[in-house]
């Protein structure tokens, strides 16, 4: 707005000085062309001709004819200049003007009348005496011209003087429009200067934050790509340095990638705790360091899982040196706080190549390749191998079958004689679970039992095969029991023993002729609740046999602990009872035992009458094996018993045969 005003005031200024200006030539033209004058020379040019034409009539008196003709030219010309211009305009003002000026233009008209021919006295007279009397108006005519000149050059001076007070006023509102302009123009450069110390204030801060910002950034990225307790790359780290590899592998370099991860080292938690447990991580990321070249990454994947990403051009060469350190290194006892742990390492490698050239298959190759080097007794390497590989396929194909086995039908049970030494007969089947696989065909128990073990769905199976055995058992000779086995996994299901009284409920079967196998596994876990289901079951009058005895802790305080009805001696002894003295003494002993604490003893894997024999004879109750005979299906079995056979079907011995009536 204020600049809108002193555009306005100036543009007034300037039309304002244009006024001037035209004012200013107006009082130039009035002094250059004076109506005054103009009359006034008139008045004493007649006054002049009046002289002369008097003067002529005087003999010698040195005016003459001529002169009084030049007077009545002059007088004629300033006739002329009555005709226009401010005169014209100045006369036309008052009527009492013009016939003035029409009496000098007669006057001047009858001056020229006759002009060539010679002046008379009478022509000189009337001369005289017309101008005379022109001598009072011109006068008027001067006066009044003299008047209307005084009254312009007073109109043009008050124009003008008005014209400069305006001037003067927009002079005045121009100086005090740019003296607000210089106002706030300081007031605004005032507000910019404290509002620029502000921003740089604040800028100050943000830079300050900014800063901070960045430095809490890179603790958090530091964070989020090491860990915490070793100060090592962690696995995104690792991930990212990985990626990096197989980049740079497209481009030529090797590398080798390798997992390891400590042996014994709950041990060392358990027993030292978990400070002592951080301490040896640190202890062991120190170690791993020194192990490895400039460039090449160890990473702490996560509890005591640590991985290495080997650079070079030469493996597996280079990958076999480093892991030999490693394992020597860690293999040295480290001094935790005054003590001594002793742990050691295992560690699986793979090497980037054609086939294994994504992250996800390097890490799960080395992974393998470690479970390999645990399996082959720990404190060692071990190179991935396409094998293992296979192995895991074939594995998880199972595993994915396994899950539909049960709904498709394709699970049937086996049953395998336990023949009764002293008796001479046989006196029960162990149920044994068979897998029909529509494309594999029969799949062993010991292939699929431990997966379904892992997949959990051992529960569901061994429900199944409870109420298989226990409806096939009630068709049998009532004298004639069944023997099923029981995964540790069952006992950590709470319903194991409400699913086994349906089973014998909904088929009938009385408790004494079912017999449970359990192996001493099924102990090492919540003992406490595994011995009241036990006992609970024992309460219905099921019989409970210790599987597998001598191939696990054999604890001798499991027996204590709970009267098992039967030991079953693991098939291991008894096949190398015959030739290794060893076998044949932990023979000997769990049969003593057993008849010492009044239990049955089943002896596994009886092949040859030799082993039947030496088993008879060393007290041995009850035996079971490919000597009587291999694992059946219950049709077989039903139609053995129907037909009152008194051999064993393909039995291998006359003499067991004969028995078994
Ligand atoms: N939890 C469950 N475990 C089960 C069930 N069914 C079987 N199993 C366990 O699977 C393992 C392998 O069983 P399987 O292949 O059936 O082998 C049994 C016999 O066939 C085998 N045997 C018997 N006699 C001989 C012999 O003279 N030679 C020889 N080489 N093998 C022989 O021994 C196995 C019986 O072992 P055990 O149970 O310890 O008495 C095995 O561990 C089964 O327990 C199930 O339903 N649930």
């Amino acid at each position: 707005m204020l600049i809108g005003t002193v555009l306005a005031l100036t543009l007034a200024a300037a039309y304002t000085s244009l006024l001037v200006v035209q004012r200013q030539q107006a009082l130039g033209e009035v002094s250059r062309y004076n109506t005054t004058w103009l009359v006034s020379q008139a008045v004493l040019e007649v006054s002049q001709l009046q002289g002369a034409a008097i003067a002529a009539l005087v003999p010698d008196s040195g005016i003459d004819e001529e002169d009084v003709r030049l007077w009545l030219d002059i007088v004629s010309n300033r006739v002329q200049l009555f005709n226009d211009g401010d005169v014209a305009r100045f006369v036309a003002t008052s009527p009492e003007l013009g016939e003035i000026v029409e009496r000098f233009r007669r006057l001047a008209r009858a001056g020229q009348e006759g002009i060539d021919e010679p002046l008379s006295p009478e022509r000189l007279k009337s001369i005289f005496t017309a101008s005379r009397s022109l001598n009072v108006p011109l006068l008027r005519l001067a006066s009044k011209a003299n008047a209307h000149g005084g009254e312009l050059v007073a109109q043009d001076q008050r124009q003008l003087s008005n014209l400069h007070w305006l001037f003067a006023a927009l002079l005045g509102a121009l100086t005090l429009c740019a003296l607000a302009l210089i106002g706030a123009l300081g007031w605004h450069n005032r507000r910019l200067f404290r509002a620029q110390s502000e921003v740089e204030q604040q800028n100050k801060v943000l830079q300050w934050r900014d800063d901070e910002l960045r430095a809490q950034n890179a603790h958090i990225t530091f964070l989020a790509h090491h860990d915490a307790l070793t100060g090592l790359p962690n696995r995104v780290m690792f991930n990212e340095r990985l990626m990096e590899a197989l980049e740079a592998h497209r481009h030529g370099a090797g590398f080798a990638l390798l997992c390891l991860d400590l042996d014994h080292f709950k041990e060392v938690n358990d027993a030292l705790g978990h400070p002592m447990g951080d301490e040896l991580l640190k202890a062991v990321a120190i170690r791993l360091r020194s192990c490895v070249r400039e460039g090449d990454v160890v990473a702490r994947l996560g509890g005591d899982e640590f991985a290495i990403l080997q650079h070079g051009p030469k493996f597996p060469e280079l990958a076999q040196v480093l892991a030999a350190r490693i394992v020597q290194e860690l293999s040295a006892p480290f001094d935790l706080d005054g003590n001594c742990a002793v742990v050691g390492t295992s560690i699986g490698i793979a090497i980037v190549n054609h086939e294994l050239s994504s992250a996800d298959t390097l890490l799960r190759s080395a992974d393998l390749a470690l479970y390999r080097a645990k399996a082959e007794g720990r404190g060692t390497f071990c190179f991935f191998e396409q094998s293992m590989n296979d192995k895991v396929q074939a594995r998880r194909a199972i595993e994915v079958d396994l899950r539909t086995a049960l709904v498709r039908d394709e699970l049937e049970v086996f049953y395998q004689p336990l023949f009764h030494l002293s008796a001479g007969q046989v006196g029960g089947f162990e149920a044994l679970v068979r897998w029909r696989h529509p494309t594999r065909g029969l799949v062993s128990p010991a292939q699929f039992i431990p997966i379904a073990e892992e997949l959990g769905l051992i529960v569901p199976l061994g429900e199944w095969v409870m109420i298989q055995a226990c409806k096939e058992a009630v068709t049998w000779p009532r004298d004639i029991k069944v023997a099923v086995n029981l995964s540790p996994a069952q006992f950590r299901s709470n319903g194991l023993s409400k699913s086994i009284r349906r089973a014998l409920n909904e088929s009938g079967l009385p408790a004494g002729r079912l017999e449970l196998e359990i192996t001493e596994s099924a102990l090492l876990q919540d003992s406490e609740a595994v011995l009241a289901t036990l006992h609970e079951l024992r309460s219905l009058g099921i019989r409970i046999a210790l599987d597998d005895f001598g191939t696990g802790y054999s604890s001798l305080s499991y027996l204590r602990s709970f009267p098992f009805d039967k030991l079953k001696i693991d098939q291991s002894f008894v096949r190398e009872m015959g030739y290794r003295p060893d076998c044949q003494a932990i023979v000997v002993s769990v049969l003593g035992l057993a008849a010492e604490l009044g239990m049955a003893t089943t002896a596994e894997g009886v092949e040859t009458e030799e082993q039947l024999e030496q088993l008879r004879e060393f007290g041995c109750t009850e035996a079971q094996g490919y000597l009587f005979d291999r694992p059946r299906p219950a049709g077989e079995i039903r139609h053995w018993f129907a037909a009152k056979a008194n051999t064993l079907p393909r039995g291998k011995t006359a003499s067991l045969q004969s028995s078994l009536s």
